[in-house]
Order: structure tokens, then sequence, then C-alpha cells
């Protein structure tokens, strides 16, 4: 019961201290910070890099319910205690990067549930036992920088992660693990694939180089790395020299503007587009705009720098169709002087004009970083024209389902947690505005992002437009269920709509594409079926699994998405607070993260967006 979990948790604060000397005894322990409980009972206790120091004493061993224990990267010394034996529940154990040492104990394989073991970094003495075959639902299994001895064994298991570097294993690597790469075993006597073949004839690790050879590579990366140098000098002065003195400042913007060569197109079926600008399509379209408008309005700018092009330079610009979506068709337009900026011809407007400029005011004033800025907009009776600022690197939501297939560089945690973080800011000013002031259109199409993959919303305010009637099925995986017309969309709904933004970062699935999936059930449910049976890592994007050292950042994500979908309004965080939540995990992933991360990079060589 809660009182016994309770005695553990004190009984341990005493003997290790640290961050936990914070935890404040009067209050109930499942508010002390990295207990989790279910039911009062205490099932998860993640205190990671909390500057515990010092032996473990036989209390943890109380907490049996206990599904994950997280003790990673503290100054913990001496054996891991035997109570352990008890955690007949546990899932995921986390030990690394501490001074554990001694052999791996024999009774972490009575640990039947266990999914994941990570032993990295500390130092484990002794030979890997084949009594891990008892640990028959062992997906991860990490071991490395340790002093473990002897060979691997042959072993029954079927693990998703392993790696066993730097310790002083010896012998051949076994069939059951050679398919993992080869950095997992490096920094041992090792041979056999992955690494150079027993009698040295074959593989690709391993092989000593002579001096010579060294000094040969390491010239010819020089120079290379020269080559390349010139090559791209070279390439950036032809650059400039061919944009001549075409303005590439969006004076209206009051900033440099990207401009870029088309994107490619990711986005599945939602793209109609051809790659190829087509000089005047776009123009021709906006022509008969004008004429049948009355010709005599124009575009209206809003920020406070100079307008550097008209109507007539936006007619004569070359379009590209970026897509269809809700209201409308967005192009990117090439305006003669070299601007690039995103125009949308919005469809089905319902509003009168009065009641449109008076929208298009509150919208071209909102003023942050992480929106996409409304720079002017043109309305006449037939046509409605939105001008934003064009962002070369597309939506989160091509990002994220694009190109999924080998060359693809993953998307990792710093990045999408940025993501979520510029995204919540924004839509928390958004509402910082007033109670009546929401998106009404959040999700991944309308995540668009920065060169240095920078959150920038767009989109705000153009739901509260159009029709119900116009809003496809497609935005139906975001939208809240009490909302019914989509035009009035409240705050609270646009925490709905960001819940599942969120899980969709965390999963790599689409709400749309979830909706379709066997069982029928939307995103939040299809998580939070998930989740309840166990917090495994089945809800997570593989590619964030490979940063194993993450997980519990990913998971409080996780359970901020949940909360952000809670069926019923009044029971989801305001974005506010959301954006706090946000802002503490990727706090508290930063400093040691980054070191982690940076090693997980390295070895896997899929660079991270700066
Ligand atoms: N300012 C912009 N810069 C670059 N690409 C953009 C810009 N605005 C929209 N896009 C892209 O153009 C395509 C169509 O966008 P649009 O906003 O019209 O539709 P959507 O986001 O699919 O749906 P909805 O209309 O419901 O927002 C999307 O792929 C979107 O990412």
């Amino acid at each position: 019961d809660l009182a016994s979990d309770r005695a553990a948790l004190v009984a341990l604060r005493s003997a290790v201290g640290g961050r936990l000397l914070l935890w404040n005894l009067s209050d109930s322990p499942c508010r002390w910070v990295g207990v989790f409980c279910t039911q009062n009972q205490v099932i998860e206790l993640r205190l990671p890099g909390m500057g515990l120091l010092g032996q473990l004493p036989l209390a943890i061993g109380n907490l049996t319910q206990l599904q994950t224990l997280s003790l990673r990267f503290n100054a913990l010394s001496g054996p891991v205690p035997s109570d352990f034996a008890n955690l007949s529940n546990l899932r995921n154990l986390y030990l690394q990067g501490n001074k554990f040492s001694g052999e791996i104990p024999g009774f972490l394989f009575g640990l039947q549930n266990l999914i994941r073991l990570n032993l990295a970094k500390n130092n484990f003495t002794g030979t890997i036992s084949s009594d891990f075959n008892k640990l028959t639902r062992l997906g991860t299994l990490y071991l490395e920088e340790n002093h473990l001895t002897g060979s691997i064994p042959e072993l029954d298991l079927r693990l998703a992660q392993f790696n066993v570097s730097f310790n002083n294993l010896t012998g051949s690597i076994p069939k059951w693990v050679s398919g993992m790469d080869s950095s997992s075993f490096l920094g041992n006597t090792l041979c056999g694939k992955p690494l150079v073949s027993c009698n040295g004839t074959e593989g690709s690790g391993g092989k000593k180089l002579s001096g010579g050879a060294i000094a040969g590579i390491v010239i010819g990366a020089v120079f290379g790395f020269l080559l390349i140098l010139l090559i791209l000098m070279c390439l950036c002065r032809r650059k400039k020299s061919n944009k001549g003195g075409a303005g590439s400042r969006d004076v209206a913007a009051g900033k440099q503007t990207e401009i870029e060569t088309p994107r490619e197109k990711t986005e599945g079926g939602e793209s109609e587009s051809t790659s190829a600008s087509t000089p005047g399509a776009f123009s021709g379209a906006m022509v008969k705009a004008e004429t049948r408008g009355g010709g005599s309005k124009s575009l209206v700018f809003f920020g406070k720098g100079p307008k550097v092009f008209d109507l007539e330079d936006l007619l004569r610009a070359s379009a590209e169709v970026l897509g269809k979506g809700t209201f409308g068709t967005a192009y990117k337009a090439t305006l003669e002087m070299g601007v690039v900026v995103a125009v949308k011809r919005l469809k089905d407007v319902t509003v009168s004009e009065k009641e449109f400029r008076e929208k298009m005011e509150v919208v071209g004033a909102m003023d942050h970083h992480n929106l996409v800025p409304l720079r002017a907009y043109y309305f006449s009776r037939d046509e409605k024209l939105l001008v934003y600022d064009y962002m070369p690197m597309g939506s989160l939501s091509a990002l994220l389902h694009g190109n999924r297939g080998s060359g693809r560089t993953p998307l990792n945690w710093d990045t999408r947690s940025g993501i979520a973080l510029g995204a919540s800011q924004a839509i928390a000013y958004l509402h910082s505005h007033g109670p009546a002031n929401s998106h009404g259109n959040i999700k991944s199409s309308n995540i668009l992002l920065s060169k240095s993959y920078k959150a920038r919303v767009s989109d705000f305010g153009l739901a509260h437009l159009a029709s119900p009637s116009s809003t496809p099925n497609r935005i139906d995986g975001y939208r809240a269920p009490e909302v019914t017309d989509a035009r009035k969309v409240s705050q609270k709904a646009d925490v709905y709509s960001f819940g599942v933004l969120l899980l969709e970062l965390l999963t790599g699935k689409a709400p749309t594409q979830a909706l379709l999936n066997e069982e029928g059930v939307d995103l939040p449910r299809w998580v939070q079926s998930v989740v309840k049976e166990e917090w495994t890592a089945e809800v997570f994007d593989l590619e964030l699994l490979r940063y194993q050292n993450v997980e519990e950042e990913m998971v409080q994500l996780l359970q901020l998405a949940i909360n952000c979908t809670a069926q019923y309004p009044d029971n989801r965080p305001s974005m506010a607070e959301v954006t706090n939540q946000i802002e503490e995990i990727c706090r508290s992933s930063s400093p040691e993260q980054d070191a982690a991360s940076q090693q997980a990079y390295s070895i896997d060589s899929g660079a991270p967006p700066s």
C-alpha cells in the first residue's frame, strides 16, 4: 500500500540524498518529483540526474508494483541491492551512468517482465550470463562501457537494441546478434560479422591499420575537404552573380526572404503541384479576379516596413501550386524581383467584407517568432488572397510522414521537442489575446518550418471564415469531440488538437492514418489503449527509440499529450500550462542529454538538424 511505498521512498531518500531532499514529506508521495502512482501505488520511479550518491539501501524492493525504475546518471555505487528480486512487475530498468559494481546480479534474471535493461556506463565485472535467456520479453539490452569479460553467449532472444561496446569481451560474435550495427561491439576483442571475420579475411570493422595507411587516409581526407570547400566557394560566387542586384530582401517583411529552389513534394496525396514554376499561370487566375472584382482594389499590407511589391508584381509572378487545403489553394509565387511569397486563394468565404477585413486586421497584428506572418491580403467579391512569408522547409506533416524510406534523416528528439515547444508558444501567444482568440485548425500541415527547423504556426484565424460544409474529413483526426461547428473552435479545442499533434510527433503516426487503422480508432484512443496496458515502446516512433536516453522525457510529453486530449474540455490544461510543461521537459533533457545524443548521432552518422 501507499504507506509502505512511502516508507521505502523515505529510506531511499535518507540513504542517497541528492535532490530527493527536496521532496515535501508532508505531501503525498505520489506528488513527489519522479514518483508516479496508479491507484495509490507507486508504479514508476524516475530519478535521472538527481545527484543521488552512495550505495542503494534495501528499500526499492518494497515498491512491489514498480514497472519502471530509472536511476540513470547519478553517482550510485556498490552492488545492485538484492531486494530488486522482489520487483516482479518491473518492465524497464535504467541504471546507466552510475558506478555500480560487481557482477550483473543473478536475481535480475528472475524479473520475467523486463523489456528494457540498461546497465551501460557502470563498473560491472564478470561475464554475460546465459541466464539472460530467462528474460524472454527482453527487447533492449545495453551493457556498454563496463568491464565485462568472456564471450557473448549464444542466447535465444530477439532484441531490437543491443550494445556491449567498450568492455573486455573476447571471441566471436554469435549469430543472434550479428545483424546489429558494428558500433554495438567496438572496443572489445571480438571478431565475426559485423566486425572482421575471425580468420581475418572479411568484414568491415576491427582491422588494424598501419601507421602509413592512417597517415594516407588523413592526408586524403584533408585534400578532399579542401576540394569540397573550393567547389562550394565557386558555387556561392556563381549564385551571387546570378542573383545580381535583384532584391532578395522582402522589404515589406523588413527582413531577408528565403529564396529557394522548388522543394520536393512529400505531402502524400495533398499536393497537386508539379515542381516547375509557371510564369504567368498564377497571374492569369488573378487578372480574372482583378477585372471581375472591380480593378480598383489593391493589396492591404501589414507591418511597418515599406511595401516592395504591389498587386501588379504579384500578377506577373511565376506560381507553383503547393497544395489544396481546407480553405483553398496555396501557391508559391516568385516575384520578378526575386522575392518569394506564399499566396492562399480562399474559397467559400462566408463572412461579409467588413467582417473579413476586421478579421484580417486581427490576424495581421499578431507578431510572434513562431507564427508565419500574414504580410498582406486582397479582397474582392470573387477573390480573396492572403500573402504569407514562404517557408522553404515545408510542413511538419511532410517532415514526419514524407520520405520514410532509406536516405531519410531521422527526426531526433531535440528537433521534435523544439518544434513542440515553438508551436505551443505561438498558440499560447494567440490565446493570450483574449478568450475569443483561438487558432481553429491546428494540425501538422499548418506547422511550417524555418531553415533551422523552428516551428512556424500558419493559418491562424482562417477557420473562422470558412463554412462548415467546406471542412473536409481529414481534419477530423485533430478535432476535439465537442466541436460541431468548425468556425467555432474554443481555446480548449485548440489544446485538444495540439495534444493530437504531440501524439503525432511522438508516434510518427498521422492522425488521419490512425483513423484508417484496422481497429478504426483515432490516435488519442489508440495511444491510450496501448499505454493503459503498460508504458511500452510500442507507441513511440522507432526513430525516437534509437535515442534511449530521452525515454523519460518522451513519456512525460506523452502524458501531457494524453492530458491535452482529455474528452472533457475542462479536464484539459490551458495552452500556457502546456507551454510551461514542455519548457520543463525540454530543460530536463538538455545538459546531460546533449552529450549522450551527440554520441548517438556520431554512431548513427545521422546528422541532427542544427
Ligand atoms: N507559407 C507557406 N510556405 C510554404 N508552404 C506552405 C505555406 N503555407 C502553406 N504551405 C503548404 O501548402 C500546402 C497547402 O496548404 P494549406 O494551408 O492551403 O492546406 P493544408 O494545410 O493542407 O490544410 P488547411 O487548409 O486545412 O490548413 C501544405 O502542404 C502547406 O504545408
